[in-house]
């Protein structure tokens, strides 16, 4: 029988949600899962009214696929890496099937917004999260820098700040107050090579975040010669870009060792859920001294006993470094749902 005709049978009952669960009925798995030995493997690159593109990772066929319905509404997004059974030439018309997902190592999810307070996965296994920042048209913003880099910290991706437009204003001041946070800083402008940014990214899964207008496009550009994002258009009665889609879209690096993940329409990423806790997991020399915090310390200046504080006077921890690290944490209780203008 082949894995189309057998999946349609046998799995048309399950509950689509129930992907990425443990079964609720427990079968022998190896005697009852389709056998997809022959699936292709696959990148999802972008998804545009339910099909899915994908890239082959051998080949690097481009392919279009449906999904099978047990993988759920939610069960498929840019940056799987995905199993591809049927036509996978890539062939004008063929429609290929993506019948399972592996395993996500990271999940980036979209801010909620007012008519929305669901949180949606938008962009799965990356490991590093630049955030991308003009120095001037438009001005940085450290509170929308802030909010998306605590977002990184909790989904422990790994952040990079990236600073454009050196030409029209100088970085040192940004670049003084987010050093202290141990994350990479990089500047660009139009006459600088890239050589840092390519170090950065090779062999990274890298998602990229930004403003509209702050040269997102014009920097994958650079990055993926070839990847056509269309640059310079800000809508004058929008205000936003001319990328109308909502789907993230993944591009390969030129070396094939690595990938961008460029997110229109996202401006941040939900904070509900995210705890001071969470964040301070990130930041590995602060979790080892706060474990002599006292319990329920929220590590807040306002704190009287924060061990952070106590490192400080004994000159174990920098002043700028716990400074950073609040005002990180104080992003999470300054958050306004929807905000980011
Ligand atoms: N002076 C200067 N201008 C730049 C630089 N990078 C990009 N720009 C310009 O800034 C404008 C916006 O650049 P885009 O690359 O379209 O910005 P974006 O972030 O992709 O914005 P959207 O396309 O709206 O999502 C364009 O006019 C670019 O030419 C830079 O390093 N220096
Ligand atoms: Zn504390």
């Amino acid at each position: 029988m082949s894995p189309v005709a057998r999946s349609a049978g046998r799995y048309a009952d399950v509950d689509p949600d129930s992907f990425g669960r443990p079964a609720k009925r427990s079968r022998p798995r190896t005697k009852d899962r389709p056998d997809f030995t022959g699936a292709q493997t696959g990148r999802v690159i972008t998804i545009d009214r339910g099909r899915y593109r994908c890239q082959l990772l051998d080949a690097g066929t481009m392919v279009t696929a449906t999904k099978a319905r047990r993988l759920g509404r939610k069960g498929v997004i840019v940056g799987d890496i995905a199993r591809i059974v049927g036509d996978t030439s890539g062939d004008e018309g063929t429609l290929a099937r993506i019948v399972e997902v592996e395993p996500r190592t990271t999940v980036l999810r979209r801010t909620a917004d007012d008519t929305d307070p669901s949180e949606r996965p938008i962009v799965a296994n990356a490991d590093q999260l630049m955030v991308v920042t003009a120095l001037a048209d438009p001005p940085p913003r450290p509170g929308m820098i802030d909010r998306i880099l605590v977002a990184a910290y909790d989904a422990d991706v790994a952040p990079i700040l990236c600073l454009t437009k050196a030409d029209l204003a100088a970085p040192d001041d940004i670049v003084a107050q987010y050093t202290p946070l141990g994350l990479p800083v990089v500047v660009t402008d139009p006459d600088r090579a890239l050589d840092e940014v390519d170090e950065l990214l090779s062999g990274h899964v890298t998602v990229l975040v930004g403003h509209s207008g702050v040269g997102k496009s014009t920097l994958i550009n650079r990055l993926v010669p070839g990847a056509d994002r269309s640059t310079g258009a800000v809508n004058e009665v929008t205000g936003r870009g001319r990328h109308t889609s909502t789907s993230a879209i993944a591009l390969r690096l030129p070396s094939g060792d690595g990938w961008v993940i460029d997110t229109p329409g996202v401006r941040s990423f939900g904070l509900s859920h995210v705890t001071p806790a969470s964040v301070l997991e990130a930041f590995t020399d602060l979790a080892d001294i706060a474990e002599a915090c006292p319990r329920g310390c929220r590590h807040t200046s306002d704190e009287p006993e924060c061990a952070l504080d106590d490192a400080v006077a004994r000159g174990d921890l920098t002043p700028e470094r716990l400074e950073s690290f609040r005002r990180i944490v104080g992003a999470l209780v300054e958050q306004s749902p929807a905000d980011s203008h």
